[in-house]
């Protein structure tokens, strides 16, 4: 039987559930290798929580904000989409409910891409990302985002 990977929950924040024209992209400011690299934002599961409560606290601690979760965005793994040898991460889409994103921890930036056929390229993602950001692209355009 395959290891358990550790568990990675994020989002694909959207201006508005109902009609997405934009997706919120942070730069993240560390470690080392990553830094630089634009990514969903989220975190780790902790032991004790939810996957819903682990993406709406990294959200909190990371951005400052509330969310309201849509549609998951499956990926192939059974643990959603696979990042590395260790790790795969869980998403959903999300829009903000309460405050303003703001780079609180983890990030030095935060870029509302227009959700079009360049969002793959505006900016440096976690190549890991590319597929994520194809599906995400892919599943707004064909309205299952809420
Ligand atoms: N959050 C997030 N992590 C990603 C993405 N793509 C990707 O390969 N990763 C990797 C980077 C990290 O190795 C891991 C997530 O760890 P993290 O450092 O964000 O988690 P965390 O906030 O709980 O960690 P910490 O810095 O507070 O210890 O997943 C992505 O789009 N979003």
């Amino acid at each position: 039987m395959p290891a358990e990977l550790k568990q990675i929950v994020a989002v694909a924040i959207v201006d508005d559930l109902a009609q997405p024209t934009k997706l919120l992209a942070a730069r993240r400011n560390r470690p080392e290798a990553l830094a630089g690299l634009w990514e969903f934002p989220g975190g780790k599961v902790e032991p004790g929580e939810s996957e819903v409560e682990a993406v709406r606290r990294e959200l909190r601690e990371e951005l400052g904000v509330q969310l309201r979760l849509g549609a998951p965005i499956p990926g192939p793994h059974p643990q959603g989409w696979q990042l590395n040898e260790k790790a795969a991460m869980r998403m959903w889409f999300a829009q903000i409910t309460d405050g303003e994103p703001a780079t609180l921890d983890g990030h030095d930036q935060l870029s509302w891409l227009e959700l079009d056929d360049q969002v793959g390229e505006v900016v440096d993602w976690i190549p890991a990302d590319a597929p994520i950001v194809a599906a995400c692209l892919a599943q707004a355009r064909s309205g299952s985002q809420q």
